[in-house]
């Protein structure tokens, strides 16, 4: 279908011109797609039962971008309500041609031996995430075994032995969140999945939405003419209990920018061309002086730790600022904001970027007169991971009079954030859409 194609297509291109500090290779291409009512509901009251928002000329878009992806992937949530398929089923559609399953169970207490995605034989994924020092490791031993016997491909990311020799293991306390950023890489690495289609529900939805275009390329999104009313799932930040628990109340900067729409039978579907998250809400988060960390999604923390991207961060803040003029990209920001949101430089600030790329390569701490040190993950509140970082640094201003940030102490650099005393200025910002 064109539309599919040139939505896929356009985001990949994108993606190979974009400049981010992680390196988008390393994971597939992400399409986010799922059908909604007027009244932003992805399914039914008492999320019970399957909710048919889908005409059938949307539905056969979405078996599109199904059959146009290496694997299609959804949460515990959905496969215990819908039980789904995630086949292709399109008329001109070889059968035995279908796009690897993926479900996100932390806990193995969704997919059985009985689940369709089992029972299909497409050679489903299970992401789950436990320790061995887990009370409830033998059950989920036992869990696993039974689902590997019927050919499920089990992966644990807080085991070092299911990851490739490249990526650590997932370390998160919240073992019911799985770190989206280090299961995109293996998916990549492990299974060669280039291209995934992520469905849904809710809190999946919510979890990807909330990495913006560090984890989503391409948004597809079917709107039926319908309205579920109250008690309906959101398809965004429902607010329901679990992995992103955290997230509620929170206002979210987020825009589509150059969206087209186009009408699937009696409903309308919009595909992105840009994902873009606004980086004046970023910042106006980690401003905010009783910011709570455990606002910030827990998968961003953890994968971004796992990603080791402050390095990668320095390097893309060198760049920036050759504009005389600070700017950040959300990647930025949001690297910014979990590491200890002190991270805005003003012009001209004399952050190295090559000492930087020397201790990208060996890994080493980098040395405080350079770079900011790498963060310590922590579950406490903001304030409590900001005092992870090392306060050995003196109070200094950079030649135009404006702080030098890696010469901060822990204090002086958190009041620079939440008083700039410089401004920011945010390159190609473009207005927000609704
Ligand atoms: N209309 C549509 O296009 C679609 C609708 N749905 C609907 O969505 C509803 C299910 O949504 P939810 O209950 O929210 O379940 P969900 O499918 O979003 O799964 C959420 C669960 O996945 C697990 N999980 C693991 N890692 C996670 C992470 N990083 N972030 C978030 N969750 C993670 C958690 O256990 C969490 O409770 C159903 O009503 C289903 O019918 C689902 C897919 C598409
Ligand atoms: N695109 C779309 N429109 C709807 O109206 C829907 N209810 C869904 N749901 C998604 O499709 C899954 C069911 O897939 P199978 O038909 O069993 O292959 C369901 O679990 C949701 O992910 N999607």
């Amino acid at each position: 279908m064109d539309f599919v194609e040139a939505a896929i297509a356009a985001a990949s291109e994108r993606r190979s011109k974009r400049k981010t500090p992680f390196k988008d290779e390393d994971r597939p291409l992400v399409v986010l797609s799922y059908a909604q009512s007027l009244d932003g509901c992805i399914g039914a009251k008492d999320n019970t039962q399957p909710l048919r928002l889908s005409g059938p000329e949307s539905m056969r878009l979405t078996h599109c971008i199904r059959a146009r992806c290496d694997a299609v992937l959804v949460g515990s949530g959905t496969v215990k309500n819908d039980d789904p398929r995630l086949s292709v089923r399109l008329d001109n559609h070889p059968p035995s041609v279908q796009p690897r399953p993926v479900v996100l169970d932390s806990r193995l207490s969704a997919v059985s031996s009985t689940s369709n995605v089992v029972t299909l034989n497409n050679r489903l994924i299970v992401f789950c995430q436990y320790l061995d020092s887990d009370p409830e490791f033998t059950t989920l031993q036992s869990k696993r075994a039974v689902l590997e016997s019927h050919k499920v491909s089990v992966v644990n990311l807080a085991s070092r032995h299911d990851l490739p020799d490249n990526l650590d293991p997932a370390s998160s306390s919240d073992v019911s969140s799985i770190p989206i950023p280090l299961m995109l890489r293996v998916l990549k690495s492990k299974f060669g999945v280039n291209s995934l289609m992520v469905e849904g529900g809710s809190r999946i939805i919510s979890a990807f939405l909330g990495l913006g275009s560090l984890c989503v390329d391409c948004l597809i999104v079917t709107v039926a003419p319908m309205f579920v009313g109250s008690g309906g799932v959101k398809a965004f930040d429902s607010g329901g209990e679990g992995a992103d628990e955290g997230k509620k109340g929170q206002s979210v900067a987020l825009s589509v920018v150059d969206p087209v729409y186009r009408q699937f039978g009696s409903d309308i579907d919009s595909g992105s061309k840009k994902l873009a998250r606004g980086p004046a809400m970023a910042l106006c988060k980690i401003s905010k002086p009783n910011y709570n960390r455990s606002q910030i999604p827990a998968t961003a923390v953890n994968n971004l730790h796992n990603m080791d991207s402050f390095t990668q961060w320095c390097l893309v803040c060198e760049r920036k600022l050759n504009h005389d003029a600070v700017y950040c990209s959300i990647e930025c920001l949001k690297t910014d904001f979990v590491s200890s949101g002190t991270f805005i430089l003003p012009p001209s600030s004399p952050v190295s970027a090559s000492s930087c790329a020397a201790s990208s390569t060996s890994r080493a701490p980098p040395s405080p007169t350079n770079c900011p040190p790498s963060p310590t993950p922590s579950h406490g509140s903001f304030s409590d991971m900001s005092s992870s970082w090392s306060s050995s640094y003196s109070s200094s201003s950079s030649s135009n009079g404006s702080p030098d940030r890696s010469q901060m102490s822990r204090h002086e650099a958190t009041q620079a954030i939440l008083n700039p005393p410089f401004s920011l200025e945010f390159k190609s910002r473009r207005p927000r859409r609704i």
